[in-house]
């Protein structure tokens, strides 16, 4: 493998839903310390370097929870309100860097959304303006180094340089489509679950296997399982609707959600019962450390003030649990893009 040196980073750029600030900083602080300065604003936080932060991208990337995106960034720009390229192909100058796209990013708020065409205006000039200088150029056999110009606002810029990754996406905003057939559009909280979360998707979620959704009505989730083949018990007093009222991989059972059990182990949980986090937490590690479950996802609903004391506290209830019944596996927890005042959490027990 090629070893790209990329100049080191002033600070670390995180992408959040507007209004977990709060949480994204306290996550980029958790990694990088209180050193130094940070700021934010509605959509991001930053956070300046320090001798404690590791650059080391792949350990990091799993550990944020409120973190959508995060950027190594090289600089903060403020910019006139005429010719915004040329303070930006100055700083540049300073680098001399080499990549081989460039992302123009603005945050997930109405402002930042005006700044969309703006973006799509300015690409060109900004492509035109680094490849006449080199340093765009047209990939090899490397890895994809790309240059994101995230603008916090029309008059200000961070610039930042990174290996990209298979899961970035611009804004840290997964464009998924929905699905037509889906009876709600909470389908799209685990369609984000399935291809952020869960590594090998495809090898982890096949035909035959079998799944139970917990609080299942209307039917988006069980829509997400079903597509993948998968059968599906889906617990609701509440009725199933559109093409997964009826559909013959689902078994639609009148029941409570805490107190229904399978008579089989089955291959998946999920779980989007709206309920108190740490009753959830509970129910999830009786499911898997029982043996019942191999893998799950399910949501932890935070209308509380202190979000990541609760999600701390749960995920270290499921892990006491676990590991008092001698079971190895991971945990990854993320506020994705399509949960609100929630985050989402998949669970893996076993050795691979
Ligand atoms: C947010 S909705 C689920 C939406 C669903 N995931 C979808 O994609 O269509 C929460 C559901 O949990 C169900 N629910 C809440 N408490 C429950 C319980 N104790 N047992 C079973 N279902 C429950 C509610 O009836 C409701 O339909």
């Amino acid at each position: 493998m090629t070893t790209v040196l990329l100049p080191p980073p002033s600070g670390f750029l995180a992408y959040c839903r507007p209004g977990f600030e709060a949480e994204a900083l306290a996550d980029l602080q958790a990694r990088h310390g209180k050193q130094g300065g940070q700021d934010s604003a509605a959509g991001w936080v930053w956070q300046a370097r320090s001798p404690k932060s590791s650059d080391d991208e792949g350990s990091w990337n799993n550990s944020f929870v409120f973190i959508r995106q995060h950027l190594p960034t090289l600089g903060r720009i403020a910019l006139p309100e005429r010719d915004r390229l040329t303070p930006i192909i100055d700083f540049l100058k300073g680098y001399s860097p080499v990549f081989h796209e460039i992302w123009i990013e603005y945050p997930d708020t109405n402002e930042g959304k005006a700044l969309s065409s703006f973006a799509k205006k300015f690409q060109p000039y900004v492509e035109k303006a680094a490849r006449a200088q080199g340093w765009l150029q047209a990939h090899g056999n490397g890895p994809l180094i790309r240059l994101h110009l995230f603008f916090a606002s029309q008059n200000e810029v961070f610039v930042g340089l990174r290996i990209a990754r298979p899961g970035d996406w611009l804004c840290g905003i997964p464009r998924l489509r929905f699905p037509s057939e889906a009876p709600s559009r909470s389908t799209l909280k685990l369609f984000e679950a399935f291809i952020t979360l869960v590594d090998e998707p495809e090898r982890r979620l096949k035909p035959g296997m079998t799944g139970v959704d917990l609080g299942a009505a209307p039917g988006g989730w069980t829509y997400q399982l079903v597509h993948r083949g998968l059968k599906v018990y889906a617990i609701d007093n509440g009725p199933m609707k559109g093409s997964m009222d009826g559909h013959p991989q689902v078994k639609h059972l009148r029941e409570d959600g805490f107190r229904w059990k399978p008579r089989q182990p089955v291959d998946w949980l999920v779980c989007d019962m709206v309920e108190q986090p740490v009753r959830i937490a509970a129910l999830i590690a009786q499911w898997l450390a029982s043996g019942l479950a191999r893998q799950t996802v399910f949501n932890l609903k935070l209308p509380m003030k202190k979000r990541h004391t609760e999600v701390e506290r749960c995920l270290q209830l499921i892990r006491d649990a676990l590991d008092d019944a001698g079971l190895r596996y991971r945990i990854r927890a993320r506020h994705l893009y399509h949960d609100r005042e929630e985050i989402t959490c998949y669970i893996r027990v076993g050795k691979d």
